[in-house]
């Protein structure tokens, strides 16, 4: 769906500028605690600050240095950062206070040790930090896992690689135990067969938020995006990763991002393919909603005024291809004609039995707005279609059908303008489903007769405890016929039917 930002409030840019980093290598160690879980809470608040693109496998050591203390786990990591070499050294001692450090002996026992070995080529010789760390090539403990990451690189103080230094120390004290961090799982309960032997239809995470940029390269926008995403799930699995929906969320948006700002329907429909792929399944199903504030004007005083509407996309995936819909969600206002209809009927008696001419009374109840009961309603308006629609379009469509707009900001004379527009046009929940449709084979005369629409429309009614409903769709070919041709049909293609038909 195209989404022309010129109109729309909170433009930001995305604002991506070039900021210079610098190469680093660092060595971690713990001896107290749990010590993979230490290595692996210092390497995620690292993350923060360092982009870290590689990490050795993890050795089990002896202590060097002060013996009388449990054996080390080290490991050493490399990526670029954009902190100076004290920065670092600074955010890196915050890393060993919060994760419980307390000043001990020289070389003792800690929870966690971060050492910066190298930052690009630099050498220092201050007395708070000396870069290459001045103990790092007589320590095994620190070679052994650097060199694993990094053979051929050149330690700027001897100039030898870290692969010779490496190899003229001892290493026996320096033990491989794995090659990452992860505990290995004995398990994998997911694939295992379920107690019951059924295929459930949707199974997912629901309500998954994310910060995304839309829009076009000019003009972008963040919009806060709200997610479902299901799978389905063959009656011998127990159940899918659910992390791996998050995961398939982040990979699309990375790629999409790095190539257009994306539309919301592109998105979702990536999104259920990358589903299928990464949980192996028949069928994925993805639903996503934002809220599109637009800038638009109070009616008679001509206020700025932001309003707000939802966007929506859904998609379906199977293992043959995808289809799918996007659309708008609007609020309204609705008068209904039917009470409006009795009004006038118990006005003319009144006006009668107040004894005013027939002809005055005809003029006074064609001039006048007559009363009715009115009601907010809410409009969600979905075309199935691979074309690019405009949701400044299907919001305008939405917002007509309804018997006048309604605004976040009304001073007086707008407050009169909209009560007396909605009472010129009173419409049932019918009218305003049916309006929509009416308006979407119009606008959309280019569009091929298997394009999808959906049309939905919920009144919260004032003079009942329940709102009315009225939903109403099928194919442009379905529509065309009826609107244009007159003709009824018994069966309109429904959105199952339609998302099903993938070819
Ligand atoms: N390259 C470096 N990386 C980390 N700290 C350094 C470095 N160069 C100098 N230092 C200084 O060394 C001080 C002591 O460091 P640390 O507490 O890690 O000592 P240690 O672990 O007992 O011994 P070692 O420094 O031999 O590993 C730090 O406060 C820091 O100011
Ligand atoms: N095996 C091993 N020995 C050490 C270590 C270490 O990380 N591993 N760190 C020390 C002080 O930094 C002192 N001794």
């Amino acid at each position: 769906m195209s989404l022309d930002l010129t109109a729309s409030a909170g433009y930001s840019s995305n604002g991506k500028s070039p900021i210079k980093t610098h190469t680093v290598y660092l060595a971690l160690g713990s001896n107290v605690g749990d010590r993979r879980a230490n290595l692996a809470a210092a390497l995620q608040r690292l993350r923060e600050v360092v982009e870290i693109s590689r990490v050795s496998s993890v050795y089990e050591t002896e202590p060097v240095g002060y013996a009388e203390q449990p054996r080390f786990f080290n490991m050493v990591c490399a990526g670029r950062t954009a902190l100076s070499a004290e920065q670092l050294l600074a955010y890196a001692k915050t890393i060993e206070t919060a994760l419980g450090r307390r000043p001990t002996v020289r070389n003792g026992p800690r929870p966690i040790d971060i050492d910066i070995l190298l930052y690009d080529d630099l050498q220092m010789h201050e007395e708070h930090l000396t870069i290459p760390h001045p103990r790092m090539t007589e320590r095994a403990f620190v070679l052994v896992p650097l060199a694993e990451i990094a053979p051929e690189l050149i330690d700027p103080s001897s100039g030898r690689s870290i692969s010779e230094l490496r190899d003229a120390l001892p290493q026996d004290g320096v033990k491989k135990l794995a090659d990452n961090l992860r505990v290995p799982l004995e398990h994998d309960i997911q694939n295992s067969r379920p107690a019951v032997h059924v295929r459930l239809g949707r199974v997912g995470v629901a309500g998954l938020q994310k910060a995304i940029l839309l829009g076009s390269d000019e003009r972008a926008q963040w919009f806060q995006v709200v997610f479902d995403l299901y799978a389905d799930l063959d009656p011998v699995r127990a159940g899918v990763h659910m992390s791996r929906f998050s995961e398939a969320l982040e990979e699309v948006l990375d790629e999409i991002s790095l190539m257009v700002w994306p539309r919301v329907e592109v998105l979702a429909e990536q999104l259920a393919r990358r589903i299928i792929e990464r949980q192996q399944v028949l069928r994925a199903e993805v639903h996503l909603r934002t809220i599109y504030p637009l800038q638009k004007w109070t009616p008679i005083s001509g206020r700025p005024t932001q309003e707000v509407y939802g966007l929506l996309a859904q998609a379906v995936a199977t293992r043959k291809g995808a289809r799918r819909l996007v659309g708008v969600e609007v609020e309204g206002m609705v008068a209904c004609p039917c009470a409006q209809d009795m009004v006038h009927s118990l006005a003319r008696v009144r006006l009668r039995e107040e004894g005013l001419p027939d002809e005055a009374i005809e003029k006074m109840l064609e001039v006048t707005p007559l009363a009715t009961h009115n009601q907010r309603g809410r409009a969600l308006l979905m075309v199935g279609t691979q074309e690019l629609i405009d949701a400044h379009e299907l919001i305008s469509i939405a917002e007509n059908a309804m018997s006048s707009e309604n605004y976040a900001l009304l001073k007086r004379p707008d407050e009169l303008y909209v009560v007396n527009k909605a009472h010129t046009h009173p419409r049932f929940v019918e009218d305003v489903v049916r309006e929509m449709l009416r308006a979407v084979i119009e606008r959309y005369e280019h569009l091929p007769p298997d394009t999808f629409v959906w049309a939905s429309q919920r009144n919260e009614e004032t003079i009942h405890k329940y709102d009315v409903v009225a939903e109403g769709w099928g194919t442009l070919a379905e529509l065309r016929a009826e609107i244009r041709e007159q003709a009824s049909l018994e069966h309109h293609t429904t959105r199952e039917e339609w998302l099903k038909s993938i070819e």
